[in-house]
């Protein structure tokens, strides 16, 4: 049996999963420090629900392997579970049960859970405690699922987009939770669509695309690029054909041009005042009417953009 890791609370080495003829994991590796949060972020289908499923030891890897605090996460399943908490993206709860009964009920599963009172005022839960399940909101579930992930102090909790659904008071309220555990040393995975959500909370972001790991680091590390930036253009009426090989050689070979959709595309490449001129010019040559023209920095959107040509939310 391997020693176990200090450093890292989870490590992915060359997984493979696949549905059938579907490959859904493919060869992928990745680390989560411990006492970090790490943003696990990719495209729907990109294989993150499955590699989760698979370090939380519902799924054995086919190919590859994963250890989890140590352990293997089917295998050791018992001993990993009471240190372990899961925010599943479908509460996991039976429609009939109120909130507050299925919260002491997850409780009620662990040695010495959080107090009940602590995680109802927290994670805003006072008001819909009498709630059946199915009868609560979707940011009312999602804090309960997240409040049930937490009950048992776990060293390590999966958190699977942990605030869809949440209004933006909610969205702030969770973070600081998320937060407050990462500074109590717990190690937090977290799934998002949310670049903000990623860029604020993270330590550390793997990017991952057809089950692959397409780039990983902080999130300044991942969005740093000297005078890199971005222009986005968007236009009243779909570009010309040939418009972004006429638009890149206009631009020169520093920039990147990506078309975003018919009416919109992405400029990135060095942050002057004459790109923007530049792309002005091309657009007055080329009787395209722009309906924005915006200079930004480089966020994580961006990044995703450039390694995979596509955006990250549909
Ligand atoms: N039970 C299943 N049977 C067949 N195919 C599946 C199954 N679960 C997932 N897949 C496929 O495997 C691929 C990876 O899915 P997965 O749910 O892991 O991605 P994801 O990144 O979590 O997506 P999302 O953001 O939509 O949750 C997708 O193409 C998906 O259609």
């Amino acid at each position: 049996m391997p020693a176990p890791d200090p450093d890292h609370a989870v490590v992915v080495d060359s997984l493979e999963m696949r549905y059938g003829s579907k490959t859904a994991v493919d060869g992928l590796s990745l680390t989560v420090a411990r006492g970090s949060v790490t943003a696990v972020l990719g495209p729907n289908g990109a294989g993150k629900t499955t590699t989760l499923e698979t370090c939380e030891g519902y799924r054995r890897p086919q190919r590859g392997s994963v250890r989890v605090l140590g352990l293997d996460p089917h295998t050791d399943r018992r001993a990993l579970l009471p240190r372990i908490g899961v925010m599943l993206q479908e509460g996991g709860a039976w429609s009939g049960v109120r909130a507050e009964e299925m919260l002491r009920h997850a409780a009620s599963l662990h040695a010495d859970p959080l107090p009940h009172g602590l995680l109802v005022e927290r994670l805003g839960l006072a008001a819909c405690g009498r709630t059946p399940y199915r009868r609560l909101s979707g940011g009312q579930k999602q804090r309960l699922a997240l409040a049930m992930a937490i009950v048992g102090r776990p060293e390590l909790v999966f958190v699977d987009e942990p605030t869809a659904g949440m209004d933006p008071q909610a969205r702030r309220d969770t973070w600081d939770l998320l937060r407050e555990m990462r500074a109590d040393g717990v190690s937090v995975v977290l799934t998002t669509h949310y670049m903000d959500e990623a860029e604020s909370l993270a330590d550390t972001v793997h990017i991952i695309d057809h089950g692959r790991l397409i780039a990983s680091g902080s999130p300044v590390e991942l969005t740093r690029g000297g005078r890199v930036s971005t222009i986005r253009l968007v236009v009243t009426r779909p570009f010309p054909p040939g418009a972004p090989e006429s638009l890149t050689a206009a631009l020169g070979p520093a920039t990147t041009v990506t078309v975003l959709d018919p009416l919109s595309l992405l400029v990135t490449g060095p942050a002057d005042g004459s790109t923007l001129a530049r792309v002005s010019r091309w657009c007055e040559e080329h009787d395209v009417l722009p309906e924005s023209l915006n200079l930004g920095t480089r966020s994580l959107e961006d990044v995703f953009l450039e390694l995979t040509g596509r955006e990250l939310t549909a």
